[in-house]
């Protein structure tokens, strides 16, 4: 694995996921679309009938499962807020780079899709709760930060590999 993307819901790690291994002509794992293909339903299927507890015994599955695999890695929007996969990702050499986006960034994204279950059950003031408890578990897993609130998904791109090109990160990894 590259780069592991982790951030809230709606801040780009999909999108950017998969440009940034295009264009590194590497392979891109999407860790919710990793436990949809093994659940053979849809993540708001497994929150509605198995649980939310339920859904992350399989992502942190699939996320050990993920990392050892080559290319980059988007996480789900919880999953470095669960303390073992947090452990999990420190424990990795590969680098974390956290899309960080605005709550009104943030809103304006995840509105008006439905294939969130926490955006389907929380109101807006329970969904930013949410977002400002975890940002500092966020944080404190990351290697680099972005803001990406004024960035588009190819600039962000730019800017990782441009960090991931210095020798300060080539030192890190090798
Ligand atoms: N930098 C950006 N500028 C503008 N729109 C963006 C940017 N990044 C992502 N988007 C848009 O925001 C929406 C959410 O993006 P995406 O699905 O990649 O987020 P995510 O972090 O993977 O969310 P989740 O945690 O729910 O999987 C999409 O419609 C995407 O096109
Ligand atoms: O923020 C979260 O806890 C989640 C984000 C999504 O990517 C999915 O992993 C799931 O809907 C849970
Ligand atoms: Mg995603």
């Amino acid at each position: 694995m590259k780069a592991i993307l982790i951030g809230f819901m709606g801040s780009g790690k999909t999108t950017v996921g998969r440009l940034l291994a295009q264009q590194t002509g590497t392979e891109h794992a999407d860790l919710d679309e990793l436990i949809v293909a093994s659940a053979g339903c849809a993540i708001t299927d497994i929150f509605a009938n198995q649980g939310e507890a339920y859904f992350r015994r399989l992502e942190q599955q699939t996320l050990r499962r993920a990392l050892t695999t080559p290319g980059i890695l988007s996480t789900g929007g919880g999953t470095p807020t669960m303390p073992a996969n947090a452990a999990i990702l420190t424990a990795s050499p590969v680098p974390v780079i956290l899309l960080a986006a605005s709550d009104a960034t943030i809103l304006q994204r995840v509105t008006g899709d439905a294939s969130r279950p926490l955006v389907n059950d929380l109101d807006t003031t329970a969904l930013l709760d949410l977002k400002h408890r975890r940002a500092p578990l966020y944080e404190a897993a990351a290697d680099l930060v972005i803001q990406t609130d004024a960035l588009t998904p190819q600039q962000i791109v730019t800017t990782i590999q441009d960090w991931l090109a210095q020798p300060a990160q080539q030192v890190a990894r090798a």
